[in-house]
């Protein structure tokens, strides 16, 4: 059996870091970090994520303002919401919760965002500093960056001679992953819907990283043995055992077959979800921090 890798826990660690920082910056006359959370319409699942930000920012010691907009808020609104934002001293991270509804456009409303508030890593600027090796001073996506802790944990923070496979291709989760494990020295090979016999490649991944948004999609003979595997899926799906109607959510990753054959594994939940929540965080007191004139701090 794999060693189950516990995010619950680590995310928890990264917090108590958060706050330590938080306490100190305060102490010594710097403020309080201030994050913004922006959710347009009544999404229940994002309700839920953007919720647990909100508190977990909170439990921080951070200032923490969300504002939830209408569904059919036009784009001319949001994006002077993120204008009122971007000038705001008081705030040192804004998060605009994807996706939004259809009638916005989301790529626009992502670039009005400041870089030097971009919590999420989603601007031009941060996007380009990670793809030219300057990870250190840009804001990188939560969940890769979350994700790349959970693999620093089994494997340390030099992964040379590792092959690395990431499936899923987005801007949010898949091309950060793969630039942050190149970043670290792997063989990176990013796998999507067009890739032939994803099975095979699988096979080769000693870090195998799912962010396809399949329910258990990759079996436990796609997994080499001993692989870490790192299932970034978020899946609601029906769950009749449990009574009628119930739901439960899984990885993209069928986690009982692969969990026999993996070296190490992350749980859903409990693996790389909470670490997205940790790494806004962790994101929002270092711009706190770089706005203080210090130095930014590590985790
Ligand atoms: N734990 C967390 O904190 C977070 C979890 N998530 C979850 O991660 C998952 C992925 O999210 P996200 O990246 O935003 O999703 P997207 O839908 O943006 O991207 C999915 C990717 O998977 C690829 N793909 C789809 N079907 C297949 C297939 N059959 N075989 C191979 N590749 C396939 C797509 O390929 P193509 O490009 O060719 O279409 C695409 O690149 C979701 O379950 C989401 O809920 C997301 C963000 C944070
Ligand atoms: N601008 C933006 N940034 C994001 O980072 C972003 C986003 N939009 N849109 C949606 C996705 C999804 N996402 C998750 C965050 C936490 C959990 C999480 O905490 N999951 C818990 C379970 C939560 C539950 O029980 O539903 C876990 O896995 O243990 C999941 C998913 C962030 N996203």
């Amino acid at each position: 059996m794999s060693e189950v890798i516990d995010g619950k826990k680590r995310a928890a660690e990264v917090v108590e870091r958060v706050k330590t920082l938080t306490a100190d910056l305060a102490a010594g006359g710097g403020g309080k970090p201030g994050l913004a959370v922006v959710i347009v319409g009544e999404d229940p699942a994002s309700q839920v994520y953007v919720a647990s930000k909100s508190r977990t920012a909170k439990e921080c010691g951070f200032h923490s303002v969300q504002h939830t907009l209408a569904a059919d808020t036009g784009e001319a609104d949001l994006l002077k919401l993120i204008g009122e934002l971007n000038a705001d001293p008081a705030i040192h991270g804004i998060l605009v919760q994807l996706p939004l509804p259809g009638h916005i456009d989301s790529g626009k409303v992502i670039q009005t965002i400041a870089p030097e508030k971009d919590v999420d890593g989603f601007t031009f600027v941060n996007v380009g500093k990670l793809g030219t090796g300057e990870a250190e001073t840009a804001f990188v996506p939560c969940t890769p960056a979350g994700s790349m802790l959970l693999i620093e944990r089994v494997r340390g923070k030099d992964l040379s001679g590792l092959n690395a496979v990431v499936i899923g291709r987005s801007n949010i989760v898949g091309k950060p992953m793969a630039n942050l494990l190149l970043a670290a020295n792997c063989t990176v090979t990013v796998a999507h819907s067009r890739t032939r016999d994803l099975a095979a490649l699988a096979r080769t991944a000693d870090i195998l990283v799912a962010a396809v948004g399949r329910p258990e999609m990759v079996k436990g003979d796609w997994v080499k043995p001993g692989a870490t595997v790192i299932d970034v899926g978020i899946n609601r799906i029906a769950a009749p055992e449990r009574g009628e109607g119930k739901t439960r959510l899984v990885g993209d990753v069928a986690y009982a077959g692969a969990a026999e054959v993996a070296g190490a594994i992350t749980p859903v939940p409990g693996g790389v979800g909470p670490m997205t929540i940790a790494m806004l965080m962790a994101n929002t007191v270092a711009s706190a921090y770089l706005v203080a004139g210090l130095a930014r701090p590590e985790f």
